[in-house]
């Protein structure tokens, strides 16, 4: 059974982005909530025990997702679910899928959707957990869809950090992890990819009145000061 909560608008306000054309909305606390995880069971759909929280993490290529994401874990206690990171540790244990995914990440390209979201699902069926942050996912609408319709749930709220293109690159090409596509040329089609294909998700996300736009510029500690009230809110509501 479904439970309602108060609605969590009063604690937020609107915030906009330089990417978008409208306003931020409100968090709709009633809908977020109501929905949940369905499992197929001898034919018969029934939710799963406890309904996850889900929040998905978006933003360009270096705008801080990851390093948000350890502060809220840290602060807040959601576990994290980096795609990117499932992506890499798929290309590091050899799987089938390994060269395919390697190639899509050095050329800063998108990989099939039932790929990510089924490591995704692997992640979340085996985790105790039942609140996510689901980072660098959905990035577009193949992904959105193919997660709806595979998982079976929407995200409850979507965070969106909103940083500079100049800001992004140059934190890309100072992050020094090693990773394939922090190159120029790679940044470039990652940018472009960001722009024509993850920015329409962010505008679906803003119309369903799901999205917090996070002005991802300045230090980080400053920047999570932005993140935190609406996690606390979350935690207030659903106490
Ligand atoms: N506010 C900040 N100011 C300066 N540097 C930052 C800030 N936030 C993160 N960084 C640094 O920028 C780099 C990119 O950050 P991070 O990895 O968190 O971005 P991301 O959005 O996860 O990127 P990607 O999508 O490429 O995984 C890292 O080296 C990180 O330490
Ligand atoms: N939903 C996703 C997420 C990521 N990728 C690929 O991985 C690369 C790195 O992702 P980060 O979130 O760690 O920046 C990304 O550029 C894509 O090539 C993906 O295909 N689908
Ligand atoms: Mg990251």
């Amino acid at each position: 059974m479904w439970r309602r909560v108060a609605s969590l608008s009063s604690f937020f306000s609107s915030s906009s982005s330089s990417f978008l054309p409208q306003t931020a909305s409100r968090l709709n606390a009633w809908e977020s909530l109501t929905t949940g995880i369905a499992q197929q069971a001898n034919g018969v759909i029934v939710p799963k025990e406890k309904t996850p929280f889900i929040t998905f993490v978006l933003g360009g290529p270096g705008s801080g997702k990851g390093t948000q994401c350890i502060k809220i874990v840290e602060t807040f206690g959601f576990t994290h679910l980096s795609a990117g990171d499932l992506l890499r540790r798929e290309i590091a244990s050899n799987s089938a899928d390994g060269a395919m995914i390697l190639n899509t990440i050095k050329e800063g390209k998108i990989v099939p959707s039932q790929v990510t979201v089924k490591l995704l699902q692997k992640e979340m069926e085996s985790s105790d957990s039942n609140k996510f942050l689901i980072d660098g996912f959905p990035r577009t609408e193949e992904n959105r869809v193919s997660f709806e319709r595979i998982i079976g749930v929407e995200p409850n709220v979507v965070l969106f950090f909103d940083c500079p293109e100049e800001e992004m690159v140059k934190r890309v090409l100072n992050r020094n992890q090693g990773r394939v596509d922090d190159n120029l040329e790679t940044i470039k089609t990652r940018l472009k990819v960001f722009e024509a294909l993850s920015l329409p998700v962010i505008n679906y996300y803003s119309q369903r009145g799901k999205l917090y736009t996070i002005k991802a510029v300045g230090a980080e500690d400053e920047i999570f000061e932005q993140v935190r009230p609406i996690f606390t809110a979350i935690e207030q509501a659903v106490a």
